[in-house]
């Protein structure tokens, strides 16, 4: 018999069987598309991945390298500081440094993290340094017209006039944008067991926003939940930039694009460290299947709500709930 005992530091922090494989298998998976964003047919392609995965890489963004590499580097030289002097900056409520801890309601994760309000074009929320600050300010100037992209790629891809009307909704002054920078320090205490489990570092989840962005370093711990529920690991790719759909961007879409569950498992080795934008819209905004969208007769699948009453439910929730049942007719 195997007897699993955890160390203390890990006690309240659960273990995956990593990746599993669902029930049954499924069709081979062919990989996380990556959508070129320089040349012609991005919108058809993003929405075809986003239908089929809810999830894909940008590549050929035109970011340059250097902006978030000088963001992952002084997230390392934050993250480094002894731990006195980075809870000066927390606890996350929701905004701030945390550890392990995410959320209000009981979600531990092999992690620590910065979480900060964006406003229009620069961090809204205190940042630890100055350089710190500078970085993160250059990074979401950039990272926000990602997101403008492929939310503009998304309506042009589904026939939505005008081609603006979803990545305005994360653009306007009250819109609600989030940057999130994760840390997951390397998790030697539990090297793999019986080679199939592993540390939660994220516990698996949706998100709420529209889109999310994400760029990590080259630290593989990313997983994704295939439509059959099936999970695959995500190849890291330092020059990409990650698109998650979120719930909001399925009831837009009245399902069509869906919410894609994703986790994140601790390297035993390696540090991983993660950048997420989180475009989000105004409180007051309605979330609503665009009636573009809606065929003749066709019936919307949620009741009417605002990213406000969202949020404010996605609050009392825990990580792994299924935030949008509630909202379904
Ligand atoms: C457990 C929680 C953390 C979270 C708020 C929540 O109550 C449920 C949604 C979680 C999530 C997941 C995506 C993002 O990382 C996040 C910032 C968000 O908008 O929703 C987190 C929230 C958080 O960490 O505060
Ligand atoms: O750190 C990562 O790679 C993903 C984290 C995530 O899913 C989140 O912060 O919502
Ligand atoms: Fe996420």
């Amino acid at each position: 018999m195997v007897v699993l005992v955890k160390p203390p530091a890990l006690d309240q922090i659960s273990l995956v069987r990593s990746p599993e494989t669902g029930g049954g298998g499924g069709p081979a998976f062919p990989g996380v598309p990556a959508v070129d964003f320089s040349g012609p047919g991005a919108a058809l392609a993003v929405v075809d991945a986003c239908e089929r995965f809810g999830f894909f890489k940008v590549v050929n963004h035109g970011v340059p390298a250097g902006v978030a590499d000088r963001l992952e580097a002084e997230a390392v030289a934050f993250f480094a500081r002894p731990q006195a002097e980075k809870d000066a900056s927390g606890p996350a409520d929701p905004l701030g440094y945390g550890c392990k801890r995410i959320g209000r309601n009981g979600d531990m994760g092999w992690l620590e993290y910065l979480l900060l309000a964006v406003d229009q074009g620069s961090v809204a929320s205190p940042v630890p340094s100055p350089s710190l600050r500078d970085a993160v300010n250059e990074y979401v100037g950039a990272v926000r017209g990602v997101a403008a992209s492929v939310l503009e790629a998304v309506a042009e891809g589904l026939g939505v006039a005008p081609r603006d009307a979803l990545s305005r909704m994360v653009a306007g002054a009250a819109s609600d944008r989030v940057l999130r920078v994760n840390h997951y320090p390397p998790c030697p205490l539990l090297q793999r067991l019986l080679d199939s489990c592993a540390v939660t570092g994220f516990g698996e989840h949706t998100d709420p926003q529209l889109v999310s962005v994400l760029r990590s370093n080259g630290t593989a711990g990313l997983q994704l939940a295939l439509r059959d529920g099936r999970w695959v690991p995500v190849p890291p790719d330092r020059d990409a930039f990650f698109v998650i759909v979120g719930d909001s961007l399925e009831v837009l879409t009245n399902g069509r694009l869906k919410s894609v569950r994703h986790r994140v498992v601790a390297n035993s080795l390696k540090p991983r460290v993660s950048m997420i934008y989180f475009a989000g819209p105004a409180p007051a905004q309605r979330i609503a299947p665009l009636p573009e969208l809606l065929g003749r007769g066709e019936q919307g699948l949620y009741r009417d709500f605002t990213w406000g009453d969202y949020k404010k439910a996605a609050y009392r929730s825990r990580l792994g709930d299924n935030r949008l049942d509630p909202f379904r007719i």
